[in-house]
């Protein structure tokens, strides 16, 4: 079957999984990512494939609800939280999803958000122009069973005061961040990460951190 994503989309998820193996935010074969295509198609990544090292074949297309374009390839056993961001946030045209130490950890020991506050990276969030903000990142209980994770996000976004962060974290699990592209997605992601790093090194110091 010819490949029909877009080189664009496939570079993108290469460039992104290359960049968050760096980080080690993608250990053994953890993390998905996506791009929207249009005709509310979705690149997504297979499962099972190691981030660090994705080519073309490591890549498939979904619709919104997640049905495969070749139903003889399995995407991301996640993709249903993607489709689940695409359809909810109609200008995301990226998502990602890592798992790094810092995230892992925290939200291991978090209640139902993690808070941050004061940081100059607060600002590379949608809406943010100054480090005298604090933002409430949500965090969800992990569970195997994905439409059921996937509605208790819905729930979660229907309590929360719009516009929602672009990022939520999945107890003991990981994180997804999403954009308006790959290149705000990642931008977001990092921000995000070192901010989770800021907060678990300052607890690991003995300190506390608002
Ligand atoms: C290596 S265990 C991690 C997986 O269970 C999952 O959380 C993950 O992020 C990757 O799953 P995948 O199906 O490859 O997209
Ligand atoms: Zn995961």
């Amino acid at each position: 079957m010819p490949n029909r994503i877009p080189e664009a989309a496939i570079h993108a998820i290469i460039e992104a999984g290359r960049r968050m193996a760096e980080r080690n935010w993608v250990p053994a074969t953890a993390g998905n990512i996506s791009v929207r295509l249009p005709g509310d198609r979705v690149a997504i990544t297979r499962s099972g494939f190691h981030k660090a090292h994705l080519s073309a074949d490591a890549v498939m297309a979904v619709d919104l609800h997640g049905a495969p374009e070749d139903p003889a390839l399995r995407p991301s056993a996640e993709t249903g939280l993607h489709c689940g961001i695409y359809r909810a946030f109609p200008d995301t045209r990226a998502v990602v999803h890592g798992h790094s130490i810092a995230n892992t950890v925290l939200s291991r020991r978090a209640g139902d958000t993690i808070r941050l506050e004061g940081y100059e990276l607060l600002k590379v969030l949608p809406g943010l122009d100054t480090h005298a903000a604090a933002v409430a990142l949500p965090v969800l209980d992990n569970d195997q069973d994905i439409p059921r994770l996937q509605a208790a996000v819905e729930a979660r976004w229907a309590r929360m005061a719009a516009p929602a962060l672009p990022a939520y974290l999945i107890r003991g699990h990981g994180i997804y961040v999403w954009g308006p592209d790959m290149d705000a997605a990642l931008a977001r992601l990092e921000g995000l990460e070192f901010m989770l790093a800021c907060k678990m090194a300052a607890i690991s110091l003995g300190g506390s951190d608002p």
